[in-house]
């Protein structure tokens, strides 16, 4: 498919000839809709359109290099889509992106914190930011210290912190405004058991309190296990989405991904290795 070198605004339809999306849901609380992006001639997201429902703990799965964090990137107003927009809680991120974004928290992929803050002080500048007046903030701090188990590190600068460490501030980061979405892009990625426990247990917790999750993940059985509805993606297109039982079928989910997207190397290509 042609794409014109000068893309439309974000809201447009579509590259020349591509099916126009369905109408947006505005119950849904994201509404994706004719989602592209291309770097350079490498079309990473290919007209994705997704509705997440309100109060759902929603996966999405795919291999790597599937368009997973572009698309969630253009969902929450952090890389401007070629064509297409994205409709939270009913209101256009693209059109009305601070209207939008006051109900969203997002958990970006390779975030770059302001580590030289300490943990403690980075949840206030994200609280600050927000709006939030400065008892709430200390309050709300304290409460998400506890919760992902960051009291001992809380004045240790963000740069000291581990891997896991960071992932879990930075999660606590796109909650203090307590939003009504929360977007997390591999959350669980160089976290510690217990501790992914226990942000299992607060994410749960939040969507039983009426907030949306969407996730993206590589681990399957988590995705199993956690989420009631799950999307996979593979080359920048949605290729199935739906409740968890409704895409698996009598399958696990591992299976009917790895049936979706294919792609299963063997390993004769490394025989040198064997024996070496
Ligand atoms: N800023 C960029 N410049 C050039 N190409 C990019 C850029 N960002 C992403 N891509 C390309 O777009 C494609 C989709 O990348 P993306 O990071 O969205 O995939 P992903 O599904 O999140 O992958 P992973 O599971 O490995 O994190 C990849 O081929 C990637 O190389």
């Amino acid at each position: 498919m042609t794409i014109p070198v000068d893309p439309s605004p974000p809201g447009s339809a579509g590259p020349q000839g591509a099916p126009e999306p369905p109408p947006y849901d505005p119950s849904a609380a994201m509404s994706v809709r004719g989602l592209w992006k291309r770097f350079g001639q490498k079309i990473a997201v290919h007209g994705v359109s997704l509705d997440v429902p309100r109060g759902s703990f929603y996966g999405l799965v795919g291999p790597n290099g599937a368009g997973k964090t572009t698309m969630l990137s253009m969902a929450t107003g952090l890389l401007r889509p070629d064509f297409g927009t994205a409709w939270v809680q009913g209101v256009d991120l693209w059109a009305r992106p601070d209207e939008a974004k006051a109900t969203l928290g997002v958990l970006p992929d390779g975030v770059r914190l302001f580590d030289r803050l300490t943990g403690r002080q980075l949840l206030a500048y994200a609280g600050m930011l927000r709006g939030m007046d400065k008892a709430t903030v200390v309050e709300r701090s304290n409460d998400l210290l506890q919760a992902f188990d960051l009291g001992a590190d809380a004045d240790t600068f963000v740069v000291d912190y581990s891997a896991g460490m960071t992932k879990k501030i930075a999660l606590g980061s796109a909650m203090i405004h307590a939003p009504r979405t929360l977007v997390l892009d591999e959350p669980f990625e160089a976290v510690d058991p217990v501790s992914a426990a226990n942000i299992r247990d607060i994410l749960k917790d939040y969507v039983s309190g009426g907030g949306t999750v969407i996730v993206s993940s590589h681990v399957m059985d988590l995705v199993q296990r956690m989420c009631d509805h799950v999307a996979v993606m593979a080359a920048g297109q949605v290729l199935a989405a739906g409740t968890v039982d409704e895409v698996r079928g009598e399958q696990s989910l591992e299976d009917r991904f790895v049936d979706l997207v294919g792609g299963r190397q063997h390993s004769e290509g490394l025989s040198w290795l064997r024996g070496s």
